[in-house]
């Protein structure tokens, strides 16, 4: 008899050796895990594919709100993950030092060791690049930007009076053209570039990177990330990535070649200070940063203006009143700009909130974990001790639709934002769909002016509706239950993406 072991023995013993951790992984994670006593679907508590399945999905948002609702305020969406629903967990995760961005985020590293603001996980390094940043947001900055950012809206409202001269009314779809409005300003704002999106082709693909779908289904598997291979650089050159990556670092390229001025304007999003035109560690540095701001500061903008006009079309009690309150404010177009005249529109601001409210841009759960070292103090959120290496969130989505912050939360209701509201008065300790705290929006207030500027000239020279049986329902089954709800339907893709509304515009007195 042969001392050796067969193939076939060998793979039996695999196999069922295999079958044994199974078993005892799904013993474990279900019965003696620290987070086992935690409700959840079973495939969640099971195994983090549960989110990826539903971000590849890009209805993750709806799921989690389906989740809060059938198993409670607390909910368990990954073995080691726990989403709540309270304003209370809202204070206790983001506002507090204790906790970081979670080690998922490190799956939009382009490259071992670099890190930008958004991935930053280092407090004292996110710190230095939060300052650096945040020196061309500030007020001040921001006053000084808004002559460029009304340029680029008038150029808006020229493209839509286009679509309604006389010989040639066209429907206009939103999406499209909030995003070209939305990415050019970014390109102003951050390399004094013309990118031209709204009146020239060269540069439209911008408008359709896949980065967040891709980062939003990683994050959901935060163990990818030790893998270290699982980065947005391997995953945008098998996808769109190159062409706007070249994008990028030609108009970072060509702002060098313009001088010593333009390159200050562009250090802010790099700390190193010696900068030369072939330096190609500084251009990336720059490039790394400036991919995902450009992101940030354009996907958001466009989906809070694209959605604030699906909700107008569709609520006209609500439209009439907006255009009350701006034809009345306003006696020219040349009178639309920041101060007191702009902060006066009250229903402006509560029109904008209420669309945050029922279509926040990021839709998701931004996941945090407790500092690692913090071992004598323990995690507390909303009550509950955290374990250590537990990931934790509240769900942006979930939270503004929670019914006991927002009474009838799928319904359109600006007034809830109004001063003196009454019974039915939002929650402001609930909102919070820049997010809060040390990692909270840094373009908050940049936001605010783009989305008041441009709704108040849109509304100050055109009527609007929607075009008939063309608003844009993509056929996805969650875009279907919003739709149903009478929301504007978006995807989950960490920034929310979304196609229409297509509306009809007239010039006001027409
Ligand atoms: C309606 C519009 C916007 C919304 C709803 C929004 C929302 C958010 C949220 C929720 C975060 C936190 C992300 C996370 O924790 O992973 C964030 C971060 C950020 N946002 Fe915004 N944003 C908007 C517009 C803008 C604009 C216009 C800019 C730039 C001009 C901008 C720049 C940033 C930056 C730089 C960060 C990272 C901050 C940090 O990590 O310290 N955002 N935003």
């Amino acid at each position: 008899m042969s001392s050796e072991l067969s193939p076939t023995f060998i793979a039996a013993c695999g196999i069922v050796a295999g079958i044994a951790y199974l078993f005892l992984l799904v013993l474990y994670r279900l019965h003696f895990h620290p987070l086992s006593s935690y409700p959840g679907p079973v495939v969640a508590r099971l195994s983090d594919l549960f989110g990826a399945f539903y971000a590849y999905s890009t209805s993750l948002h709806l799921r989690t709100l389906k989740d809060h609702d059938d198993y409670g305020t607390v909910i368990r969406h990954g073995p080691n993950k726990l989403v709540f629903n309270s304003a209370r967990a809202l204070r206790d995760i983001y506002k507090n030092e204790q906790i970081l961005k979670s080690r998922a985020y490190l799956v939009s590293q382009t490259a071992p060791g670099v890190f930008n603001l958004f991935n930053a996980r280092d407090p004292q390094l996110h710190h230095e690049k939060r300052k650096l940043a945040g020196r061309f947001l500030t007020k001040k900055s921001i006053e000084a930007f808004e002559p460029v950012m009304m340029h680029q809206i008038d150029v808006f409202i020229h493209q839509i009076a286009s679509h309604c001269d006389d010989t040639n009314v066209r429907p206009v779809n939103m999406t499209p053209q909030t995003k070209h409005l939305s990415i050019d300003i970014m390109g102003h704002l951050l390399f004094n570039y013309p990118l031209n999106l709204q009146t020239e082709s060269t540069h439209r693909h911008m408008s359709y990177s896949r980065a967040s779908f891709f980062f939003n289904v990683a994050t959901q598997v935060s163990s990818l990330v030790d893998l270290r291979v699982w980065t947005l650089q391997f995953l945008w050159s098998m996808m769109s990535r190159k062409r706007y990556v070249h994008t990028l670092e030609n108009v970072i390229r060509n702002c060098l070649s313009q001088g010593q001025q333009v390159k200050h304007k562009l250090l802010f999003l790099s700390a190193k200070s010696a900068v030369s035109g072939d330096d190609t560690d500084w251009i990336n540095d720059v490039r790394t940063e400036a991919l995902w701001f450009m992101l940030a500061g354009s996907d958001t903008t466009s989906t809070l203006l694209s959605a604030l006009s699906f909700y107008l079309a569709r609520n006209r009690r609500c439209y009439q009143r907006l255009c009350k309150e701006i034809r009345t404010t306003f006696n020219q177009d040349s009178e639309i700009r920041s101060g007191a005249r702009l902060a006066s529109c009250a229903y402006l601001r509560a029109c904008l909130d209420e669309t945050l409210r029922m279509t926040p841009p990021l839709p998701g759960t931004l996941w945090r974990e407790g500092i690692s070292q913090s071992s004598i103090k323990p995690l507390i959120v909303d009550g509950h001790v955290i374990p250590k290496g537990v990931q934790v969130g509240v769900n942006t989505y979930a939270i503004l639709h929670n019914e006991e912050y927002f009474s009838e939360p799928f319904t359109f209701k600006p007034e809830r934002w109004l001063e003196g509201a009454g019974p039915g008065e939002a929650n402001r300790e609930a909102f919070a769909p820049f997010s809060l705290g040390a990692h909270g929006c840094l373009g908050k207030s940049m936001a605010y002016l783009e989305a008041s500027l441009t709704t108040a000239k849109i509304i100050w020279h055109f009527d609007f509706d929607e075009a008939p049986g063309m608003l844009a329902v993509p056929g996805k089954k969650g875009a279907k239950q919003q739709a149903r709800n009478s929301e504007f339907p978006i995807r989950d893709s960490f920034a929310a993406v979304h196609d229409g509304p297509y509306l009809n515009f007239r010039r006001v007195g027409s």
